[in-house]
């Protein structure tokens, strides 16, 4: 679908889409226990992509009320306020057939854990940039706890078959590639027999996903811990040598539900679109902006810092923007990978350079976005420098005009050239609009309703 977005400002309010991140991690919780509810969750392409797992798995997924209550088999309604799972109790059934994971690296790293557990063979695979990202290391990390881990093509990537079952013990993984395998290793070690002792080789990059993990298990009931090099717990993932979960836990949340906070990587366009285009003396509130484990809060800051005025209301959870003239700054994207699409847009806009630095792991994403964002704004008249781990763009000698641009199939491509497209000079057309489903649903139907003049061509085009 192509979506043609013309300069135009925005103001008034917008309800932030419910947490990506949380929704996978408590639909696969959920699926781990005896069954519970999940609260306002994300209903979007990748989630529902855990709940087929979950299902696969023996579970079900279906609406926690309403006509369907009660009915598990039912779809996933795109507009469910909450989900009744049925968990499968710590025991993966053997799949009845293969798991689609489709655009979704959560899901793939999550469940190809939760798979080891099963007494059979379960095969994943995904789409096109799905199967050609890295599994390898989870992969080797399953093979050294004793069980099946198998690239088919064996290159690292899916299709994977694994084969478990998994007793537990102790396994080393780097961490620079991707978080999501040591948060897999921990949802699946907790309902292992021995547990799991997970010693990284590197430093953790996007360590704070590894914290919204741990905040998702205590909730559940779940006890993890990261550990320094001396063994020693720490408070959170960051620093941290290594994690220990014990096996035999169960899955519980307090009350038999579970609530999802706010996204705020989807925050993060809502944010950087107020500071490009809000409307002179308007403002564009945010709500359901309340703080949890997320890194990607750190657009509030990061925006501050380039001259945006933000005000950030955390116990109401409501952030409030106005437009104002940025200026580029150096940020580290180590914990934040999310949040490069949405700086590189930002910093099109503002004057002198914004140097995206330690941002090899965005290279790993649905795309690579490191590229991705340096070629797609230079189409739109901006200057950008990349390295191997630092994109830098020029924004005193960028100039945004409306042009044609790929939205790589990649929802967070798609949505920060959206931004940009607000400040640049007529017409900006993004190529593949539809991919937003992925994690932001009614991104564009919100950001009409805030003001931006966006017309949409028909889907699957
Ligand atoms: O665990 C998660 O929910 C995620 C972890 C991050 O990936 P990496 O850990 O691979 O950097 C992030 O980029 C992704 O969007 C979601
Ligand atoms: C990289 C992302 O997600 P995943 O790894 O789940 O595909 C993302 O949402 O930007």
């Amino acid at each position: 679908m192509d979506v043609h977005v013309t300069n135009s400002t925005v103001r008034g309010a917008t309800r932030a889409p419910p947490s990506k991140s949380y929704t996978h991690r408590a639909l696969l919780a959920a699926g781990y226990s005896g069954g519970a509810t999940v609260r306002s969750p994300l209903v979007s392409a990748d989630t529902r992509a855990t709940a087929r797992a979950v299902t696969a798995f023996g579970g079900a997924v279906g609406p926690a009320s309403g006509s369907d209550a009660g009915d598990t088999d039912a779809l996933v309604p795109d507009d469910a306020d909450a989900l009744a799972v049925d968990g499968f109790d710590g025991r993966p059934a053997v799949p009845g057939d293969v798991i689609d994971c489709a655009n979704s690296g959560t899901t793939m790293r999550l469940v190809t854990a939760a798979a080891a557990l099963a007494d059979g063979a379960t095969v994943l695979t995904g789409d096109g940039s799905l199967r050609s990202r890295p599994q390898g290391p989870l992969l080797k990390a399953l093979a050294d706890l004793g069980v099946r881990a198998e690239s088919t093509r064996d290159n690292g990537q899916a299709p994977l078959v694994v084969s478990g079952p998994l007793d537990g013990g102790e396994v080393a993984i780097p961490g620079d590639v991707s978080s999501q395998y040591v948060t897999a290793l921990l949802m699946a070690g907790a309902v292992t027999d021995r547990g799991i002792e997970v010693d990284l080789t590197t430093e953790l990059k996007s360590a704070p996903y590894v914290d919204i993990t741990l905040e998702l298990l205590d909730d559940f009931g779940v006890e993890a811990t990261p550990v320094d090099g001396g063994g020693e717990a720490l408070e959170g993932a960051a620093g941290a040598a290594g994690f220990v979960v014990e096996g035999g836990q169960s899955y519980a949340p307090a009350g038999g539900s579970y609530a999802v906070p706010g996204d705020f990587s989807s925050i993060s366009y809502l944010v950087a679109a107020g500071a490009v285009a809000a409307e002179p003396g308007e403002a564009v509130r945010i709500e359901g902006a309340r703080p949890s484990a997320q890194g990607d809060a750190a657009i509030v800051e990061i925006a501050e810092r380039m001259g945006a005025d933000v005000e950030w209301d955390r116990d109401e959870g409501v952030i409030a923007v106005r437009r104002s003239d940025l200026a580029g700054v150096e940020v580290d994207v180590g914990d934040t990978p999310d949040l490069l699409p949405t700086i590189a847009a930002l910093g099109a806009v503002a004057d002198d350079d914004t140097r995206i630095v330690n941002c090899e792991h965005v290279r790993y994403k649905e795309t690579d976005r490191v590229a991705a964002m340096a070629e797609e704004l230079e189409t739109l008249g901006a200057e950008t420098t990349e390295e191997p781990d630092v994109l830098t763009v020029h924004g005193s000698e960028s100039d945004l005009r409306g042009a044609t641009v790929d939205g790589r199939a990649d929802h967070r491509i798609v949505m920060s050239l959206a931004v940009a497209a607000l400040a640049a000079e007529g017409t900006t057309t993004i190529r593949g609009g539809e991919h937003v489903d992925v994690s932001f649903p009614d991104f564009f139907d919100a950001m009409a309703d805030l003001g931006m003049d966006v017309e949409r061509d028909g889907a699957g085009e």
